[in-house]
């Protein structure tokens, strides 16, 4: 459930991804159970096609597996009509993938406001909010920019501060870093950070050791298994 620290945000029960039938058939994720509590940062790890991507994919609900269970902030999603898995989705989870899903018309203030506003904010409140959040991710210069006007990194912060600003209780990332300098890089991270409060939790994919500082957790996958489940470097500030 969302909102208590401690209880299950995601909870995956061998969890099996076939890409492809017959002689096509490509298995990806060989049998995945994995939990992640209300209030922590993990990071999935491991080569270059072992799944990673794959498995987040299906923990937010956003691919359904061959088979196995996931139950997303306290709804079961797999085996159950899209519909539910989209609903839970709106609600709890925000997305930082590689490739932003930006609304190229819209300006970042817009792509970050329009968020807001599916979700009900009232348009003053909604602009305000999306203002600051930008601001902290470091675009207050560029708030009136078009996607296709924004560096690469400029582009990643705008889907960052998206995914931030209505406060979803999982914040799910596909190489959030990747596209940044290490500076800007390490301020994200300590956005994403901060964002982890009882009851909120991140999981980001990535290459980067680095971000193993950030991290309670850090789930490691090898050709579409869990070779292991080991503790991240974070340590609360005193
Ligand atoms: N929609 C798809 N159809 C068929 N095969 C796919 C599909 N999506 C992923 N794959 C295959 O599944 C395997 C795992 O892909 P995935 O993107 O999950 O790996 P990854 O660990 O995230 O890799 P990377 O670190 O390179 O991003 C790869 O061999 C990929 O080609």
């Amino acid at each position: 459930m969302t909102g208590e620290t401690g209880r299950p945000l995601v909870a995956a029960r061998g969890v099996i991804k076939v890409f492809g039938e017959g002689a096509l058939a490509a298995p990806v994720l060989k049998g995945i159970s994995l939990t992640l509590t209300a209030d922590e940062l993990v990071l999935v790890m491991g080569p270059s096609g072992s799944g990673k991507t794959t498995l987040i994919s299906i923990l937010a609900g956003l691919m359904r597996p061959s088979e196995g269970e996931v139950e997303l902030c306290g709804t079961r999603i797999s085996g159950r009509p899209e519909a539910v898995a989209t609903q839970v989705r709106r609600e709890h989870v925000g997305f930082i993938f590689q490739h932003y899903n930006l609304f190229p018309a819209l300006t970042a203030h817009d792509n970050v406001a329009e968020v807001l506003r599916l979700k009900g904010m009232e348009r003053n409140e909604a602009r305000r909010l999306a203002r600051n959040v930008l601001e902290k991710v470091g675009l207050g210069e560029r708030l009136h920019s078009r996607p296709g006007e924004l560096s690469g990194g400029q582009k990643q912060r705008v889907a960052i501060a998206r995914a931030l600003a209505h406060e979803p209780a999982l914040i799910i990332g596909d190489e959030v870093t990747a596209a940044l300098d290490s500076e800007t890089g390490m301020s994200v991270m300590n956005l994403l950070r901060r964002h982890v409060t009882p009851g909120r939790s991140v999981v980001i994919v990535t290459h980067d050791h680095r971000l193993e500082h950030f991290a309670d957790r850090v789930v490691e996958i090898e050709d579409g298994r869990i070779l292991r489940v080991r503790g991240g470097h974070w340590k609360q500030p005193v």
